[in-house]
């Protein structure tokens, strides 16, 4: 088979968040399987050029249509770690993709339009027709749209779309102009409940609404926020429409890629270890210690590494960091914020902590600091508010960081409680979940596994393990997402 993703990240060359782990993991997983994966992105200014082979441009004079004339765009084609790139750079005093950001324009949707668009083109123009186009979140919403309504009356009528929902949050919500500068127009049309038109605000229309409409299959990224979205708040106003398409919306668990995110081999980690030698894990603390001038006492590491986002919980994160180091832990955050009130919160925190010899704050992205902190903590705390799959409760079993984790979406799929799970064999346990969004409910999780570490350390290390034998690979996701395409093609 054939398949073109077509998304707005894709790690490492281009990642704010999950999204772009996922993006190159499954590509990778289903290249490995025997089929033809491509990756259509925008060229960002500000992505990491070093990550890319052999750039060189593909595709010189590329005319996309935009409102009334077209904007001349460059293809640059690249390997990213093996992955075939596509980068789409449009030359024009928008600058769409020159902004030293990826997100958090107040034009995002005319940026993601117009990526959208001009990834169509670039398919329709070179001749490519995929089996299987792979968009994913609300940037990529009228890939769908457009292919239906206009690209498959010149010729791309046998490509069929897979939509996948990271975040229901986040649905581009846009006005008429998108209509014309994409040449859809036709307002009366699109502005209909069963097309495009949002289903709470009637004077405008929601990009995420139409990929879901559009597309010939939806999923979300784990089977219980499948669950959630269709009859929970958490999809944001889209639960009617998921409702409405039920029959092609499903969930399929992520995983992660095991290349990158593997103690065994990990090249960012001082000292590799596997669950037989297991030694190498506490020269990893060791290791976090000295890096982050934390003092080496008998107390175990609690960690978070995430987006701070309302998403995330990030008033339970705050009450985990004082609890840890008020009951004999130690903490370590690694979190960048986008929202400016969440960012000067912590920056205040980092700097009232700054002396403290059991915590250290890093605020901003760091892949590097990343890999150390799953490596070197003992406990990962995720205390989402919503949580659609969740990689760092993932990575850090594969770690043998025990998760401590609010249970909704992809968490309940991925962490069972070490006391109180009825599904598990207490052989097969590997986490802490709590349930309520409070303090309380946070310490019930937190106060366990810190009490175990301390007074149960052999258990707490045979716990340490039992979430390191879990196989959360792209190996059966890989399978679930092929199967799927080589249904959909049929279609
Ligand atoms: N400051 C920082 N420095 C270095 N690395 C950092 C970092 N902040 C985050 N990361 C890394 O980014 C990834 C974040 O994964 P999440 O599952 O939390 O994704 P996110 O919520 O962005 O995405 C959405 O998409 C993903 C993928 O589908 C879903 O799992 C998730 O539930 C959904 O909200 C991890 O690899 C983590 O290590």
């Amino acid at each position: 088979m054939y398949i073109v993703h077509i998304a707005s990240e894709c790690a490492p060359v281009i990642k704010a968040g999950g999204l772009g782990d996922v993006v190159y993991g499954l590509s990778r997983e289903v290249e490995n399987r025997g089929h033809t994966v491509e990756i259509i992105l925008p060229m960002y200014d500000c992505m990491r050029y070093d990550h890319i082979w052999g750039l060189h441009d593909a595709y010189k004079d590329l005319y996309v249509p935009w409102y009334d004339g077209a904007i001349h765009c460059s293809v640059y084609c690249g390997w990213v770690h093996g992955r075939l790139c596509f980068f789409i750079k449009p030359h024009s005093e928008d600058y769409f993709f020159d902004r030293g950001c990826y997100y958090g324009c107040n034009d995002d949707n005319m940026r993601f339009a117009f990526f959208s668009k001009a990834a169509l083109e670039f398919l329709f123009i070179s001749n490519k027709r995929p089996d299987i186009i792979h968009c994913h979140d609300w940037q990529t919403g009228l890939v769908p749209v457009m292919l239906y309504e206009m690209y498959k009356w010149h010729g791309m009528a046998n490509q069929r779309v897979c939509f996948t929902v990271h975040n229901f949050k986040h649905q581009g919500i846009a006005g008429s102009e998108i209509l014309k500068a994409t040449g859809l127009n036709n307002e009366m049309y699109y502005y209909d409940y069963d097309r495009l038109r949002d289903n709470f605000n009637p004077f405008a229309l929601n990009l995420m609404k139409g990929g879901i409409v559009y597309s010939n299959h939806v999923n979300t990224v784990s089977p219980h926020h499948a669950w959630e979205a269709r009859y929970s708040e958490v999809s944001y106003g889209l639960g009617h429409t998921l409702e409405l398409h039920h029959y092609k919306f499903d969930g399929i668990l992520n995983g992660i890629d095991y290349n990158i995110w593997n103690p065994e081999i990990d090249t960012f980690i001082p000292h590799k270890y596997t669950i037989d030698k297991f030694a190498g894990k506490a020269q990893n603390r060791k290791a976090l210690r000295d890096r982050l001038l934390l003092r080496d006492d008998d107390k175990p590491i609690v960690a978070f590494v995430g987006r701070l986002d309302g998403q995330k919980g990030v008033d339970l994160v705050h009450h985990a960091i004082y609890y840890s180091i008020h009951n004999n832990a130690q903490f370590v955050l690694l979190g960048s914020a986008t929202e400016p009130s969440i960012n000067k919160w912590f920056a205040h925190e980092k700097f009232f902590l700054n002396n403290h010899p059991d915590c250290h704050l890093e605020l901003g992205f760091n892949e590097e600091l990343a890999h150390l902190i799953y490596a070197g903590a003992d406990i990962i705390v995720v205390p989402s508010v919503y949580e659609p799959c969740g990689l760092t409760q993932m990575i850090g079993l594969k770690y043998g960081t025990v998760p401590v984790v609010r249970g909704v979406g992809g968490l309940m799929d991925t962490v069972f409680d070490k006391d109180y799970d009825q599904h598990h064999s207490p052989d097969k346990r590997n986490g802490y979940v709590f349930y309520q969004n409070d303090n309380h409910a946070l310490e019930s999780g937190l106060e366990r596994a810190i009490s175990l570490w301390h007074y149960y350390p052999k258990e707490f290390e045979i716990l340490q393990k039992q979430g390191m034998e879990y196989d959360y690979s792209w190996n059966n996701p890989g399978q679930q997402y092929v199967r799927l395409y080589d249904y959909l093609r049929h279609k």
